[in-house]
C-alpha cells in the first residue's frame, strides 16, 4: 500500500524540514533515502516504521518516522498529512505522521508489554514492569526535540527523532538512576531498540517509556508565572518606590522552589557520580576546553553577527578560565539543564531528558563534565525566564522598558542566588567558590543558545542577546 519509493522520498524531503524536531534546518537536504522500513501493522490503516538517512553538509543523520497509511484520511488527521493529498499525487494512499493516530500507536504499548520483536525492532520492558495496554495515546504539545506520546495519565513514551548511534543517553542515564533508587527521575518502564547493524555494534535506541508525572508542572511555566506576577507589581511611571521593592514581594515568588531545585540537582549529581563514577582531568584539558569555548564563540559570531559586540567580554572569561586552569573532577551530568527539563510534583523536583544539547554531536554529548556546567545551564534559564516576557511581548510600552529590565534583573538575581544556595547546601560544589569556572560555563551556554535560537527560533534570539548585554556590562 506504500506509494513508489521516489514519491515517498520526495514527500518526506518536503515535510521533514517543517518539523520542530528536525535538527538540520540551517541547510538544505542533499539526499534522503529510506534506511529501514518495517511494517508494524498491515491493513488499512497501516503503520510503517521508517528510518530515514538524511544527508546534509557531507554528514548523514538518521531520523525516525512512524508512517501512517490510509485510503481515506479522516479530518482529525489532515493536519498530520505528509505530502500532497492523494488526488494531487495520483496515488491512492494517504500518508501521515502516525504519532497523531491513537489507533496505530496502541501497538507500541502492546509490543512493549509483550517484549516483542518485529523485523529489526526490539521492544523491552524493565524488570518487573507490567505495562498496561488499554490506553490511547496523545502527542504532547510542548516545544520538543523529539515526539512524546501520553498514554492516559500512566505513561509517557518518548520517540527519539534524530537517532544517535548506540544506547541513547536518556535511556542509559534514566535506567541507571532508576536502578540506583534515585527518586528525582521518572521510573523507566520500557524501551524500543533497533537491532545492531553489525556484530559488536550497539543497538540504536528508538523510544523510552517512563512514568508520566501527570500532576507535575514544568519549571519554565512555574517560573514564568512568577515573573508575570512580579511584573504586575510594577508601580506606574513616576513612582520611585518601585526601585526599592525586593523580589520577595511578588505573590508568585519562586525563590523557595529555586532553592529546592538546587538541592535536587546536587542530589542527582551525586547519584550520577555513584552510578557512573568521577575522573579528574588535568589542567591542560581545562585549557583546551577554554580554547574550544572561544573557538565556538568565533564561529557563532560569524554566523550570528548580533553576538559580536559581546565577544570581547566572553573571550576574557574564557582566557580567565585558561589562566587559572587546575585539575577538574568530571562526571556524567545532565548536559542541557534548563527550567523546561524539570518538573515540580507534589513530592519534589524531577529531572528529565538526559540527552544533552540537541545541537551537539554524540561525542560532545557523551563527554564528562564538571557538575557546575549544569548549574550554569540553570542560571541561564533564570535569565531567560526573567527576560522572556519583556523581550517577546509586543505590548510592553517603550517607557516601561527600563523598569521592567531592572525588575528582570532583580528576579533573576534572587532566583539564581537561591538555586546556588540550595545546590551548595545539599553538598554540590559551591558555585560562589568557582566564579571563574561558572562564568565561563555560563558564557559557553549563552553562545550555544545564540546559535540554537538563530537556527531554530529566530524570534527568541533577542532573549540570550539581551541577557548577555546585561551579564557582560
Ligand atoms: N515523565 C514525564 N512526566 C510528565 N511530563 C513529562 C515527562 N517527561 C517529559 N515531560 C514533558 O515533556 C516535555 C518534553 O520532554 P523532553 O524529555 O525534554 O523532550 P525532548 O527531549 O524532546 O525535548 C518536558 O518539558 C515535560 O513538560
Ligand atoms: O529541551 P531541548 O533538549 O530541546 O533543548 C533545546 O531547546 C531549549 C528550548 O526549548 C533550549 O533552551 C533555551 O530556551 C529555554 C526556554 O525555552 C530556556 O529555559 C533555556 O535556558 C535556554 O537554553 C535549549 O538550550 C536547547 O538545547
Amino acid at each position: 500500500m506504500l506509494p513508489p519509493e521516489s514519491d515517498l522520498v520526495r514527500d518526506l524531503a518536503e515535510w521533514l524540514p517543517r518539523q520542530r524536531w528536525f535538527g538540520g534546518k540551517d541547510g538544505p537536504i542533499d539526499d534522503l533515502s529510506i534506511g529501514t522500513a518495517t511494517e508494524l501493522l498491515p491493513g488499512d490503516p497501516a503503520l510503517h516504521h521508517l528510518i530515514l538517512d538524511v544527508r546534509q553538509n557531507g554528514e548523514t543523520d538518521q531520523y525516525q518516522v512512524l508512517l501512517g497509511v490510509r485510503r481515506d484520511l479522516p479530518d482529525r488527521l489532515r493536519y498530520a498529512e505528509i505530502g500532497a493529498p492523494a488526488g494531487g499525487r495520483g496515488a491512492k494512499a494517504r500518508l501521515y505522521d502516525a504519532v497523531h493516530d491513537p489507533d496505530l500507536t496502541r501497538i507500541l504499548l502492546n509490543e512493549l508489554a509483550g517484549g516483542a520483536s518485529i523485523g529489526p525492532l526490539r521492544f523491552h520492558h524493565a524488570d518487573g514492569a507490567r505495562i498496561r495496554t488499554d490506553l490511547a495515546s496523545l502527542p504532547i504539545t510542548a516545544e520538543q526535540s523529539n515526539t512524546s506520546l501520553l498514554f492516559g495519565d500512566a505513561y509517557i513514551c518518548k520517540l527519539f527523532r534524530r537517532l544517535s548511534r548506540g544506547v541513547n543517553l536518556d535511556l542509559e542515564v534514566n535506567l541507571a538512576l532508576t536502578r540506583g533508587g534515585c527518586t528525582h527521575v521518572p521510573a523507566v518502564h520500557g524501551w524500543i531498540e533497533l537491532e545492531p547493524h553489525g556484530k559488536g555494534e550497539p543497538p540504536i535506541t528508538l523510544g523510552l517509556l517512563s512514568d508520566y508525572l501527570h500532576t507535575g508542572a514544568d519549571g519554565w511555566s512555574l517560573a514564568i508565572a512568577s515573573v508575570r506576577d512580579w511584573y504586575a507589581h510594577t508601580p506606574p511611571p513616576g513612582d520611585d518606590e518601585w526601585a526599592e521593592l525586593d523580589a520577595s514581594a511578588a505573590g508568585g515568588d519562586f525563590a523557595a522552589e529555586a532553592e529546592r531545585l538546587g538541592a535536587a540537582t546536587a542530589e542527582v549529581h551525586r547519584a550520577l557520580a555513584d552510578a557512573f563514577g568521577v575522573t579528574v582531568v588535568p589542567a591542560g584539558e581545562v585549557r583546551a576546553m577554554a580554547a574550544r569555548m572561544n573557538a565556538e564563540l568565533t564561529g557563532t559570531c560569524r554566523a550570528v553577527p548580533g553576538l559580536a559586540p559581546h565577544a570581547k567580554a566572553l573571550t576574557a572569561a574564557f582566557l580567565d578560565l585558561a589562566a587559572q586552569a587546575e585539575p577538574l573532577p568530571v562526571q556524567r551530568v545532565h548536559g542541557d539543564y534548563h527550567l523546561g527539563q524539570v518538573l515540580r510534583t507534589e513530592s519534589g523536583w524531577t529531572l528529565l531528558d538526559f540527552e544533552g544539547e540537541p545541537a551537539r554531536t554524540q561525542t560532545e554529548r557523551r563527554a564528562l563534565a564538571h557538575p557546575l556546567r549544569d548549574v550554569a545551564g540553570m542560571l541561564r534559564s533564570f535569565e531567560y525566564a526573567a527576560r522572556f516576557l519583556i523581550t517577546k511581548s509586543a505590548s510592553v510600552p517603550t517607557e516601561s522598558g527600563p523598569w521592567l529590565e531592572t525588575r528582570a534583573e532583580a528576579w533573576a538575581a534572587r532566583n539564581r542566588a537561591a538555586f546556588c544556595r540550595g545546590y551548595a547546601a545539599a553538598g554540590g560544589p559551591d558555585p560562589a567558590a568557582h566564579a571563574v569556572l561558572i562564568r565561563a560555563f555560563e558564557f559557553e551556554k549563552a553562545v550555544y543558545e545564540v546559535r540554537y535560537e538563530a537556527r531554530n527560533r529566530p524570534a527568541w534570539l533577542p532573549v540570550p542577546l539581551k541577557s548577555l548585554a546585561h551579564l557582560t556590562a
